[in-house]
């Protein structure tokens, strides 16, 4: 029996989903900016929109190589026409004399008179003139002015995570800077005796502390500031102490190990101690014993020790609790799965909602499934290697091969 009296295994775990909004409740907005090129915008988020003060195109513009007319002067196939100008891109062009074409490239601008393009394909160069074996309709091959974005239109919200698209786009709209907001301050840890960093022999008893560098590499893709505080031993002393120092320094404190119920796993007792401990124990495999507390004020993630608990606890729930701090809009923070079908018969229906390491990829017939990986031990860290997402496997219900069976793709979870 547990603290309240059911049963401990199962019954005291927290929904996936109650327990993702009761943690992107605490999620608050770090209120500072800083303004930033667009060199170093590259996933900042954005904390004020972009509005374009141009047009795009800003002037009507020639989508291929050809000839810019007045599509009163092509009457008919074979009609012939002086070249009266030559528009390469970055010119600026006189009004097109009546009766008369323009040799013209893609992106230079349309001269005042000419309303469509001929590509230079159906049309042959004769000397001063050009024969033209096309008639083509007004409008043809050109790009209107304001067609893409029009003057005072925002085309950039506040909150948008900003990648290459986002950044393109301002630039293209003439923004050189962009105000976003400051990075999430993380400070991490990760516990165990039985650990030391690569690099080093490894003694009797000890294994390589791989889950500080996986959490360091997930917490940089998000662009966070890391404050690290290495490995921690497995005292409730050392672990109040490491608490306390990197709830002083960071927004967020971010531990790996020591969440579970051992004697050796101080985590929750010390956080308990020293704030409140918020959240503990949700219906997930792996990553059941995931902690969520204040320390000092301070958010406190645990993530439990196995290294692939730690992987799928931080997608699933650190890393939209960190989206959500660095004012990327909420609606935004979780993503989407997809659906395929499964390969593999799941024939035991689990307390636990499962986040099994999957593979999506091609059937004989081209369609899209799901294989499992191997093996469900949370330990198997080339496990995350094999796969490219995570199958999720509804908790009390069985599955056969065939059946659909939503998918998170890692491309969308690590980026
Ligand atoms: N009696 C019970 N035992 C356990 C339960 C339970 O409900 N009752 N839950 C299990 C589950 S589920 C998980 S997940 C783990 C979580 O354990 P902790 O968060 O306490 O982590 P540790 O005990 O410290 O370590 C677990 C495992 O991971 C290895 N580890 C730890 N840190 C690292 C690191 N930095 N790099 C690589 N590997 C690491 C550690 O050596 C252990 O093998 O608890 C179960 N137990
Ligand atoms: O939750 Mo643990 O992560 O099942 O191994
Ligand atoms: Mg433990």
């Amino acid at each position: 029996m547990s603290d309240c009296g059911c049963d401990a295994v199962t019954d005291c775990l927290k929904p996936l989903e109650e327990a993702l909004t009761l943690l992107l409740s605490h999620a608050k907005a770090v209120g500072e900016t800083e303004t930033v090129s667009l060199a170093e915008a590259n996933g900042r988020v954005l904390a004020e929109s972009v509005v374009s003060q141009i047009n795009m195109p800003p002037w009507d513009n020639s989508a291929m190589d050809g000839y810019a007319v007045n599509t009163a002067d092509v009457p008919a196939v074979g009609t012939k026409l002086v070249v009266s100008q030559r528009i390469p891109a970055g010119a600026a062009p006189i009004p097109l004399a009546a009766g008369t074409a323009a040799r013209i490239f893609t992106g230079a601008p349309v001269p005042p008179n000419a309303n469509a393009v001929v590509i230079q394909e159906v049309c042959e160069q004769a000397g001063e003139s050009v024969i033209i074996s096309e008639v083509v309709a007004p409008g043809a091959n050109i790009r209107l002015a304001g067609e893409d974005t029009q003057i005072g239109q925002e085309v950039l919200q506040t909150g948008t995570r900003l990648g290459a698209q986002h950044i393109g786009l301002a630039a293209s709209v003439g923004v050189g800077e962009l105000k976003v907001y400051r990075r999430l301050k993380v400070a991490l840890f990760s516990s165990g005796d039985e650990l030391i960093n690569p690099g080093q022999p490894l003694g009797p008893g000890q294994i390589y502390n791989s889950n500080e560098y996986t959490m360091q590499a997930l917490l940089q893709a998000l662009g966070c500031e890391l404050v690290s505080l290495g490995i921690v031993e497995d005292t409730f002393d050392a672990t109040c102490a490491a608490l306390t120092s990197a709830a002083a320094q960071a927004d967020l404190v971010m531990t790996s190990g020591g969440v579970s119920v051992g004697e050796e796993d101080h985590l929750k007792p010390a956080v308990e101690k020293l704030g409140s401990l918020d959240m503990w124990k949700i219906a997930i495999r792996p990553g059941k014993p995931l902690a969520f507390g204040h320390i000092q004020g301070t958010p406190f993630i645990g993530t439990p020790g196995n290294p692939v608990s730690l992987f799928v606890t931080f997608l699933l729930f650190a890393r939209p609790f960190i989206l959500k701090s660095q004012g990327v809009n909420e609606a935004m923070v979780v993503p989407t799965p997809l659906l395929a079908k499964a390969d593999f018969d799941w024939p035991k229906a689990e307390k636990r909602r499962e986040f099994a390491r999957a593979q999506l990829n091609l059937d004989d017939q081209g369609q899209a499934q799901i294989s499992l990986f191997s093996s469900r031990s949370s330990g198997v860290l080339n496990s995350l290697t094999w796969a490219n997402g995570l199958a999720i496997l509804p908790e009390q219900q069985t599955l056969a091969r065939g059946e659909m069976v939503q998918f998170l793709p890692f491309s969308e979870l690590l980026k």
